[in-house]
């Protein structure tokens, strides 16, 4: 019964007592599923069960190594190959080789180990592809749009069905929308449904790295390009090689950036700074911006011919307080995740927290909702999370178990109770708390060493 280890073998030799030879030694590692074959034509009328690996002998009855390893390959292109030859011959070796045969033996008296010894580090290969595999197989169910992308919306659901044209279609795609709408999320899901799933999603934030640094971080670099630069390094159009480079934030490129950028995408080839080769990529293209890069381009500060190269399918994301019910269906799913994370008690928005929520404006959008509702869930006395317990922007911060500013207690009280609560439920972990507050250990230990707190 074949596993995630098994690696299935076919022996093509006519010789009967050589190929139980080779069965006998292969066999000695239990995860070799082996089977025999003694002609080219039995060997190719069983590929249906797709060996992962083939020892050929060089000389069969009905065909030759070289024309046996071709009708082999063309069938089952990514089979290894080992080719076992009664005589040393280089220059067939190196044909086979170039042929896209993965080793070439000469029967002695040391082919058994050397066969071993290829076997095996094939199999180390096959095994990490195999994982590599199951991997990206997880990650694409993660990025699934039906089930990382939460909403029953009306926006919602168009957005399903672009991202399905998005997916099969292999054009550029442009996304915008405000802050924390799902920009990023939106270009992943498209990623993992096109066929490019099985390469690397490369992300760039474009605003995030210092306008000189840029280039080189996209289109990489040779050793010596610059001061800083001591080894070549390859960028981020290279590294996205079949598969996919979302560029976040592309209004903030600069206009001479802008310009490379261009002629990039025309030529379908960069060169890395301070080197004369150029490179052809094969990655697929898609952009992020929260600005109207229509209006960037009335405005002079993005180029037109840029802006129709990126366009590709435009797909606009609604911002939240326009997703109606949404919002909740989004907001009882962060709780339910943060809760079972944390492994606290389920807890519930009341019917006063449900409409505080419908009619905020969420200007942080899904990113500020999950925020929200992860801090209402800490903070609540109860499981049923009140409206004073969820702190929104411009409202009364309403937490919970807090008095307000004001009322006789000063902001760094407040901010020690947050801590506590924080640390309550994070079981005293100390990095965890300093971790989702996003604030300093060292504050936590001065807060603990001042007796501000305690630890649960
Ligand atoms: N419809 C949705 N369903 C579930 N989670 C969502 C949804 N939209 C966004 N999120 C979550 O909200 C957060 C912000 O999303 P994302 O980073 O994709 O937004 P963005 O528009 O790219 O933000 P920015 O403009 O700041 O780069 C992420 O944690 C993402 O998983």
């Amino acid at each position: 019964m074949p596993t995630s280890t098994s690696v299935t073998i076919f022996i093509v030799e006519d010789n009967a007592w050589y190929g139980e030879l080779l069965e006998y030694r292969l066999a000695q590692n239990p995860d070799h599923q082996i089977r025999r074959f003694t002609t080219v034509q039995a060997c190719l009328d069983n590929l249906a069960d797709k060996p992962d690996l083939i020892t050929l002998d060089y000389s069969l009855p009905d065909g030759q190594g070289d024309q046996a390893l071709r009708l082999i390959k063309e069938r089952l292109p990514d089979v290894a190959v080992i080719v076992i030859s009664g005589q040393e011959d280089v220059r067939t070796a190196i044909g086979l080789l170039h042929q896209g045969a993965y080793d070439y033996l000469v029967k002695d008296e040391e082919t058994l180990d050397r066969l071993w010894n290829s076997v095996g580090n094939l199999r180390k290969q096959l095994l990490l592809r195999r994982e590599n595999k199951r991997l990206r197989e997880q990650i694409g169910k993660k990025y699934d749009p039906q089930r990382a992308i939460l909403g029953e919306s009306p926006q919602i659901q168009q957005l399903f069905a672009l991202i399905d044209k998005a997916g099969r279609a292999n054009i550029s795609v442009s996304i915008s929308g405000e802050t924390g709408t799902g920009k990023e999320l939106v270009a992943k899901a498209i990623h993992f449904r096109s066929d490019r799933r099985d390469g690397p999603f490369v992300a760039v934030n474009v605003a995030a790295i210092p306008a000189e640094l840029l280039e080189s971080e996209l289109f990489g670099h040779e050793k010596g390009a610059f001061t800083g630069a001591i080894n070549r390094r390859i960028g981020r159009f290279e590294e996205a090689h079949k598969g996919t480079l979302f560029l976040d934030e592309i209004s903030e490129l600069d206009l001479s950036l802008q310009a490379k950028l261009l002629r990039v995408l025309q030529e379908r080839e960069v060169a890395r700074v301070g080197g004369n080769t150029r490179i052809p990529f094969d990655a697929r293209l898609m952009v992020a911006t929260h600005r109207d890069l229509s209006q960037e381009v009335k405005e002079g500060r993005f180029r037109e011919d840029l802006y129709y190269r990126l366009l590709g399918l435009p797909i606009v994301l609604p911002p939240l307080r326009e997703r109606g019910h949404d919002i909740l269906l989004l907001a009882n799913s962060f709780l339910h995740d943060f809760c079972r994370q944390n492994s606290m008690a389920a807890c519930s928005l009341s019917v006063e927290a449900q409409n505080l929520l419908l009619h905020y404006h969420f200007p942080g959008n899904v990113r500020e909702l999950k925020a929200v509702v992860e801090l209402a869930a800490v903070l609540a006395e109860s499981d049923i999370i009140q409206p004073q317990d969820l702190s929104l922007r411009g409202e009364q911060p309403g937490l919970a178990a807090l008095t307000v500013p004001g009322e006789g207690e000063s902001l760094r009280n407040q901010t020690a109770a947050i801590v506590q609560r924080y640390l309550q439920v994070h079981n005293g972990n100390i990095v965890e708390v300093a971790n989702r507050l996003q604030i300093g250990k060292s504050t936590i230990y001065r807060m603990l060493q001042n007796k501000e707190i305690h630890l649960p």
